[in-house]
């Protein structure tokens, strides 16, 4: 999906009137689709944009070779490694300690400076050569791009077949096909990652069952892979009750998920504001389409990075379980960086 110029933006916080105001102006402009992304905390303005003109590409071609590699000449950790690791060993003692805090998703972030501007476009190709299966984005948002390649489906619309794909439940893949294998059977018995996996699903089908008249779930998980990690998948389909309900309106509802924020949503996302010395931006947000006949794609806007002129900004974050032990999650997150600079042909670490 390719969008070109701005004849309109919507910068709304309210999900109801986003849906609105987008569908409205779809109607009156004629424009025939808006692109555009979703903050990850409420109360900051979306980013949806009713473009001048925009095209459905069709499955990305072939890319061609990289010319150039980016090299960083300065790069910071944001939280150092330690404190990443305090802030996850702080969260499971919350998390043991009979509160009512279920899981939370905490990231960290990796800064890195050029000695020139990162040249955009450039990535793009290493981005969806690094991840076919991946969604490859790049969102133009006030002040900085978000770039990156997400393997998580937030919700598709077509007509009245809705489909979530929620992902969470980690490990990194193995250094030969053995280990390989190992880690993905490892992951599939795991008590920890299934229950991780499980209360994204559970929070998905709850918060899209009143908008269907069906809705099929599988009984357990599958395994998906990435470049560098397996992930749990489940896919829930479901039928639209209502064809006047968007994809927008679905996927502002959906949002955010516990695959990013945690469970229950609030005291997850006060958890996450007192552990992470960032603001997430629009990293564990939303991107992506929506025509104006409601239907469209919305990715969950992870392995990404920001990037401003020679800055760019990596972001990765893992679910954190009572079971959870902070070198490991420590681990998942460099796995998910690495597979970001691999694909930006950025040397890992
Ligand atoms: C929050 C991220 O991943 C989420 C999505 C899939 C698996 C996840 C996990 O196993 O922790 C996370 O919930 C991220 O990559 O930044």
């Amino acid at each position: 999906m390719h969008a070109r110029g701005c004849q309109a933006v919507v910068a709304e916080t309210d999900p109801d009137e986003l849906a609105g105001r987008v569908g409205k102006l779809l109607l009156d402009t004629g424009a025939p689709l808006a692109v555009g992304a979703l903050p990850f905390l409420p109360g900051v303005a979306s980013h949806v944009v009713i473009p001048r003109s925009a095209e459905r590409a069709g499955p990305a071609a072939a890319p061609a070779a990289r010319t150039a590699r980016p090299v960083a000449v300065g790069r910071r950790p944001v939280p150092a490694e330690a404190e990443y690791e305090a802030a996850v060993a702080a969260a499971v003692r919350t998390l043991r300690d009979g509160s009512d805090l279920r899981k939370v998703v905490l990231a960290r972030t990796l800064e890195l400076d050029f000695a020139a501007p990162v040249d955009l476009p450039a990535l793009l190709p290493g981005l969806v050569r690094a991840n076919p299966k991946g969604y490859t984005f790049a969102a133009e948002l006030p002040g900085t791009t978000l770039v990156g390649a997400t393997p998580e489906l937030l919700m598709s619309r077509s007509g009245l077949v809705v489909t979530a794909n929620p992902l969470a439940g980690t490990l990194p893949r193995g250094a030969d096909p053995a280990a390989d294998r190992a880690n993905a059977e490892a992951l599939l018995a795991s008590v920890k990652n299934r229950d991780e996996h499980a209360v994204v699903v559970e929070a998905v089908v709850e918060t899209l069952r009143p908008f269907c008249t069906s809705i099929s779930v599988p009984s357990g998980p599958e395994l998906v892979e990435t470049p560098t990690v397996w992930h749990l998948s489940t896919r829930v389909v479901g039928t639209l009750a209502d064809p006047d309900v968007s994809s927008l309106r679905l996927a502002a509802a959906l949002h955010p998920t516990p695959a990013i924020c945690g469970t229950p949503t609030d005291l997850a996302r006060s958890a996450i504001g007192e552990l992470e010395p960032f603001d997430r931006g629009f990293y564990s947000g939303v991107v992506g389409w929506c025509d104006a006949a409601g239907d469209g794609e919305w990715v969950v806007a992870i392995r990404c990075a920001e990037v401003s002129g020679s800055w760019m900004r990596l972001f990765a974050g893992a679910g954190i379980m009572p079971a959870s032990d902070p070198a490991a999650e420590l681990a998942e997150t460099s796995a998910k960086f690495a597979t970001l600079l691999g694909a930006f042909g950025i040397d890992p670490v």
